[in-house]
């Protein structure tokens, strides 16, 4: 939503749902983990009595104290908590730690994220991927909508993705039609696009194509992935398939 005319919110947010977006990203910056503020909780609170209960809100938190902002934001309607693990980390909440920040996110009723800068070591979110539901590997510095895409993060995807066939790996910064197949490739299913779909004269057919291409070249992935555990373990095909077709069905864009 970042890309959107901010006076036109919730108007926005109503007209990519229509265009088939299947989740609504909220970049809460605080002007100080980033060098740039967009706005809170007040903020989620009117969109979400705004636009009623359904749409999924991606709160994507850009702030220095994760533990902070978590019953805010639960209140105020978030559906995803994803915070930095780099702000985690330094996050000086009393009897804190990442693993506790996950459970009170779950506690408060929303699903967990954790975001790595591209500065950020994959490895260094290894230790906490049993305890979140989706991981966010930034492809532009966090901070300002509109940058160029840094493919250079995309060994990080397909790590993961080698690493854990049925994680949810989002992708966030400078996705567009034209940097969505190295994406895809990679292993990302989940898509943040701002700028190329509010720019765009056509947003349905915008996020269809980015929707198509992780289908076509991403499911390709998770389709040999499949095939290899099948392979291995003949009796659980049924969970494995069951598992693959929601995670394509819920998060692919
Ligand atoms: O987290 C962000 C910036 O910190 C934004 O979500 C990201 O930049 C998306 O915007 P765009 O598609 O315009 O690059
Ligand atoms: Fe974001």
């Amino acid at each position: 939503m970042l890309a959107s005319d901010l006076s036109n919110l919730a108007s926005n947010a109503k007209s990519v749902i229509q265009a088939g977006a299947d989740e609504l990203h909220l970049d809460v910056m605080d002007g100080h983990f980033v060098p740039n503020i967009t706005w809170g909780a007040p903020v989620i609170k009117c969109l979400r009595k705004s636009v009623g209960e359904d749409p999924y809100f991606d709160c994507h938190m850009m702030v220095s104290k994760p533990s902070e902002w978590v019953k805010d934001v639960a209140e105020a309607g978030g559906s995803r908590y994803c915070f930095h693990l780099e702000a985690a980390l330094k996050d000086s909440g009393v009897d804190f730690n990442v693993a506790e920040l996950c459970k009170l996110i779950r506690s408060c009723g929303m699903e967990v994220g954790v975001a790595l800068k591209p500065g950020t070591d994959v490895s260094a979110v290894r230790e906490f991927v049993s305890l979140v539901d989706m991981v966010l590997i930034m492809t532009v510095e966090p901070g300002f909508g509109g940058q160029k895409f840094m493919p250079n993060m995309m060994p990080k995807v397909v790590h993961l993705r080698d690493t854990y066939p049925n994680l949810n790996i989002q992708v966030d910064g400078g996705l567009s039609p034209s940097t969505i197949d190295v994406a895809a490739k990679a292993g990302a299913n989940s898509i943040v696009a701002g700028s190329a779909v509010f720019k765009a004269a056509d947003k349905e057919q915008v996020i269809l194509g980015l929707r198509h291409t992780v289908e076509r070249l991403g499911m390709g992935k998770a389709e040999g992935e499949l095939t290899k555990r099948v392979k291995a373990k003949g009796a659980e095909v049924g969970v494995l398939m069951a598992g693959i077709m929601f995670v394509a069905g819920k998060y692919f864009v």
